[in-house]
């Protein structure tokens, strides 16, 4: 691997003072050298340097935008420079509204990007819905070309246009999404016994080894039925004449009305 690394010591994307120091600590943890020991080449870019904004007056509802605005382009030039120079691009922020222009920088580079966004929070607040105005909390929302119509005009953004497509982001670790920002769609649920395992569910056309256990089975459905979201559901690949025991079918058989019961409220004790 070939790495190239930009530090973006910003931290007016949010309110609390300290974040800017992230680069620069994860540094001084070793990064560079511990990335040359398991083999990769390693170009650090340093860190980029952020002049104060003067008079930064909110708009919409959306809390320093200028900082936010000049910070991101100057670093999407970046990330668009280190990935034109062939090096997987690392950013060390900072805080998440950096996720404007390392995005925008990375999508610069002409390929269409798929974005996997691990994160406690969907940051897909628009300047207009969000509840508290600040900008990492709403990075997606610019980044989005669905979601175009819902941003205003914001000073320091206009060389900002959404590089990403919704369907081309998949979230892991949500647990905290606010009102506006979950999406009312009606949830249709299509569930394969076999993706148990078959130690579980036996009982089906095409067992494959390695499958999810029953508390990873039971999970999946017990947090859809969080959403009140789930509009339908398919149960299917139940097959008694597989499964070689009675006791086998049975498993498989209960695995499938215990599923089927947490996406409609049974949650298991403890
Ligand atoms: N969604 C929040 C938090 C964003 C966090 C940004 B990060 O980069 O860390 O993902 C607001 C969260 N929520 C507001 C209402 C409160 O009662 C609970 C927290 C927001 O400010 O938009
Ligand atoms: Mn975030
Ligand atoms: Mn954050
Ligand atoms: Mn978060």
């Amino acid at each position: 691997h070939s790495v190239g690394i930009i530090g973006a010591p910003f931290s007016k994307g949010q309110s609390r003072d300290g974040v800017q120091l992230g680069p620069d600590l994860i540094r001084a943890a070793g990064l560079v050298e511990k990335l040359k020991g398991q083999g990769c080449t390693v170009k650090d870019y340093g860190n980029l340097t952020f002049e104060e904004v003067a008079k930064d007056e909110t708009t919409g509802r959306a809390k320093r935008p200028r900082a936010v605005g000049q910070a991101n382009k100057q670093l999407s030039e970046a990330v668009r420079k280190i990935k034109s120079e062939g090096h997987a691009c690392v950013m060390l922020g900072g805080d998440h509204s950096l996720a404007i222009g390392s995005i925008h920088g990375h999508a610069a580079c002409g390929t269409q990007l798929s974005v996997v966004w691990v994160d406690a929070h969907a940051d897909i607040n628009t300047p207009l819905t969000t509840p508290t105005g600040n900008i990492h909390g709403q990075p997606m929302s610019y980044l989005i070309h669905e979601l175009r119509s819902k941003i205003p005009v914001m000073p320091n953004f206009s060389w900002l246009k959404p590089c990403i497509a919704a369907e081309d982001v998949v979230y892991i670790g949500l647990r905290d999404v606010d009102p506006e920002e979950q999406v009312k769609k009606p949830i249709h649920l299509s569930y394969d016994i076999d993706a148990l395992d078959p130690s579980l569910a036996p009982a089906t056309g095409t067992p494959v080894v390695g499958g999810l256990t029953y508390r990873e089975g039971i999970y999946i459905t017990e947090h859809i039925c969080q959403t009140g979201l789930l509009s339908a559901v398919d149960m299917v690949e139940v097959n008694p004449k597989r499964g070689g025991t009675d006791n086998g079918v049975r498993s498989t058989v209960d695995a499938a009305v215990d599923l089927l019961l947490g996406c409609f409220g049974r949650v298991r004790e403890g």
